[in-house]
């Protein structure tokens, strides 16, 4: 029989939140807890109108819940502030973080990698939950290493704060490590209108698109002379996400370090 997991949640009338509480009722090894929210202070997730009916506490203070509640694992999908917080406080408190929240900086990370060695427990950081998303990013890996001339336009809906998107820098990130790195584009091109190439990173581009009607979707296309590829994800439902929620819950058990990126709970 599979061990029960111990879930906090926090953000669980959100996007993401709501389709994880699904997730969980119908989990029959996963417990909630206790959520984390920013209102309805001392309720409970079923006296919430529009959520599952699973009977968790609701908690307005983050450290509060980690003193009274008896978590293995925090699922945080909120925004990058509270998002960073909540899981620092996660890892003071040993519980295990599994972060989908974007937006986070690179001295942040560098932070909870800090604080999972020092406290030795596991956390994962998933830019994206989605399989199909993983092996985007994954092919456009090993994509770079043959066209180093390289794109990446993210298009999402228009409620999203950050940008570029978490995935979109993950994915330049794995570029960066198999390309070559280069200086792309006309050495003296010039944008008549700011932002016209997008943003900069390691000499390519990264495009943010925002539109009403889009989930999530990443198109990496790349050229060399005579010939272009394109590597394209989307996700049409926050469904997509969920298989990757519980399969970085029941890894991040099995883990006392930090991993950034579900590829490297894959292979
Ligand atoms: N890794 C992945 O695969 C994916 C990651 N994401 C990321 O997940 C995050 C959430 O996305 P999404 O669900 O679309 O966003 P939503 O805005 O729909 O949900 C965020 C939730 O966080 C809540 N929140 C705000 N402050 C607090 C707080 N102090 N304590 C607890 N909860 C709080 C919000 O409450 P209120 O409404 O009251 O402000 C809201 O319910 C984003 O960072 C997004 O980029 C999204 C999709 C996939
Ligand atoms: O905000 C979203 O919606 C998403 N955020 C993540 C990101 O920033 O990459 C994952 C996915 O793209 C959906």
């Amino acid at each position: 029989m599979t061990n029960t997991i111990n879930l906090m949640l926090a953000g669980p009338r959100g996007k993401m939140g709501s389709e994880a509480l699904k997730l969980v009722e119908r989990t029959d090894h996963f417990q909630l807890v206790a959520c984390l929210d920013r209102k309805h202070d001392g309720m409970n997730i079923n006296d919430i109108d529009g959520l599952p009916n699973l009977d968790a506490p609701i908690y307005t203070d983050a450290n509060q819940a980690f003193d009274e509640v008896n978590a293995d694992v925090l699922i945080d999908l909120t925004n990058p502030e509270v998002g960073y917080e909540h899981t620092r406080l996660a890892l003071l408190h040993r519980v295990r973080p599994v972060v989908g929240t974007s937006g986070f900086t690179t001295e942040q990370l560098n932070e909870i990698k800090r604080l999972s060695e020092d406290y030795q427990t596991g956390v994962v950081i998933a830019p994206n939950f989605a399989m199909g998303a993983v092996l985007m990013m994954r092919f456009s890996q090993m994509a770079a290493k043959y066209f180093p001339n390289v794109e990446i336009i993210e298009k999402h809906h228009d409620q999203k704060l950050d940008a570029p998107s978490g995935t979109a820098v993950k994915t330049a990130q794995m570029i960066e490590e198999a390309r070559e790195s280069q200086k792309q584009g006309h050495p003296e091109e010039k944008e008549t209108m700011s932002g016209a190439r997008g943003a900069d990173y390691d000499g390519f581009k990264i495009h943010s698109v925002r539109l009403p009607g889009y989930v999530a979707e990443q198109e990496v296309t790349f050229g060399q002379a005579g010939q272009t590829l394109k590597v394209t994800h989307s996700s049409t439902d926050r469904y997509s996400f969920m298989s990757g929620v519980h399969f970085a819950v029941e890894q991040v058990i099995e883990h006392d370090e930090y991993i950034y990126g579900l590829e490297n709970l894959m292979e």
